[in-house]
């Protein structure tokens, strides 16, 4: 039928894709704004000095136009290759608030590295495509950010 292949052939559609990278890092929840008494009393046991691990799995996705020649919104081997830049090299099996200067001022909660992915991984990408950062910090701990 000419109408139906008119839209696949020149309507605008819009994808999403998803890459999911695990990575593993220790941390310790502490402000250098709070003092060590309100610390204790905000973080509790993972305000202890001597810190806790996890194994981070993070959800990169990036929305756009499925381009009708290529059919991609983009390569997802280039992504692979940002999140590598972005994700792995920085933070994998690092202490988060010793080896990433971005942690010395800004306490490493989950929601405090998921901003740090989309503000780093929004540098590496084409403009506007950085849709939605997802961190699952355990299986029942997760944060959602979207650049707002
Ligand atoms: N809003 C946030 N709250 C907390 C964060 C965070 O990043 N954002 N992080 C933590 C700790 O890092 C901690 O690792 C998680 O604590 P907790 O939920 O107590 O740990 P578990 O999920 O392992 O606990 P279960 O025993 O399995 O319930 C705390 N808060
Ligand atoms: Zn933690």
């Amino acid at each position: 039928m000419a109408g139906s292949s008119a839209v696949h052939g020149s309507a605008e559609r819009i994808g999403y894709i998803t890459r999911v990278q695990s990575f593993s890092a220790c941390h310790r929840l502490h402000s250098i704004h709070l003092t060590d008494k309100d610390n204790k009393e905000v973080y509790g046991k993972c305000n202890n000095p001597n810190g806790h691990g996890h194994n981070y799995k993070v959800e990169v996705t990036v929305r756009g136009k499925i381009d009708p020649v290529t059919g991609m919104v983009m390569n997802l081997t280039d992504l692979k290759k940002c999140i590598e830049e972005v994700i792995m090299i920085p933070l994998d099996h690092k202490n988060l608030d010793k080896d990433v200067p971005y942690f010395a001022s800004v306490v490493s909660t989950t929601e405090n590295v998921a901003v740090y992915i989309w503000d780093n991984m929004a540098k590496v990408l084409p403009p506007n495509l950085l849709y939605e950062i997802k961190i699952y910090e355990t299986d029942k701990n997760i944060v959602v950010y979207r650049g707002e």
